[in-house]
């Protein structure tokens, strides 16, 4: 989850999200979210099947954001649970061993309970301000990421208005991997956008 794709149809600016997917993919996407808020659950589990087999070639994961039914109808390599999702617990009992289970922490408080959950990763929910989720929660910053970082023994995935100028921040300061939606799905190239990003991870991981 070094360079987590999350798609959202309507930031694509008009072009096919498979395409979009796949050039983000030969550009250095490592992971790969369907998050779909609107979609009814038959195209959703189509959509999720259609992608599964794009990404598998590539040998990237495919998580399904807040569903654990689309997940398991199209045996997704994981899903992506917030904080008003289906409960931990509940997942965990759902989801066969060996599937990724990601989780959003909004809160310090939501970090510290997390502790005792096996996940495959957290997610610090946004890192910054974004106008690609209207519903956020406070930002964590890069202070707040610093704190995550001594909190938590969980791989740090750092999400919203993440971007090539201010990845290699984040990266230094504990992130293990950035998601992002814009700085992808609405780039010129995505494939070139892709490859900028994993640059710029990796020149922060040699900085830490
Ligand atoms: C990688 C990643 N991080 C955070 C989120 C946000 O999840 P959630 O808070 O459940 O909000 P929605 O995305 O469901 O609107 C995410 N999807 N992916
Ligand atoms: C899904 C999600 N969860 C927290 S912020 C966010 C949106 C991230 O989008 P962007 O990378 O365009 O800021
Ligand atoms: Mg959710």
């Amino acid at each position: 989850m070094q360079l987590y794709l999350v798609t959202d149809e309507t930031a694509c600016l008009g072009r096919d999200l498979f395409w979009v997917v796949e050039e983000a993919v030969k550009g250095g996407v490592t992971m790969v979210q369907l998050r779909e808020k609107t979609l009814e659950t038959r195209a959703f589990v189509d959509r999720a099947i259609r992608l599964k087999a794009l990404l598998q070639p590539y040998n990237v994961p495919l998580i399904i954001n807040d569903r654990v039914d689309v997940a398991l109808a199209s045996d997704a390599d994981g899903v992506h649970i917030g904080q008003s999702d289906m409960p931990y617990e509940t997942v965990r009992a759902l989801v066969p061993p060996g599937k990724i289970i990601g989780l959003s922490a909004e809160t310090k408080e939501h970090v510290l309970e997390a502790e005792d959950w096996d996940l495959s990763y957290l997610a610090l929910s946004p890192l910054y301000a974004t106008p690609s989720k209207t519903d956020h929660a406070e930002p964590w910053g890069l202070a707040g990421l610093q704190w995550v970082r001594a909190n938590s023994r969980h791989p740090l995935v750092v999400i919203g208005g993440l971007n090539v100028l201010n990845t290699a921040e984040a990266i230094e300061n504990g992130a293990d991997g950035i998601a992002v939606i814009s700085a992808i799905c609405s780039a010129e190239s995505p494939r070139t956008a892709a490859f900028e990003l994993k640059k710029t991870i990796q020149t922060g991981m040699k900085k830490r």
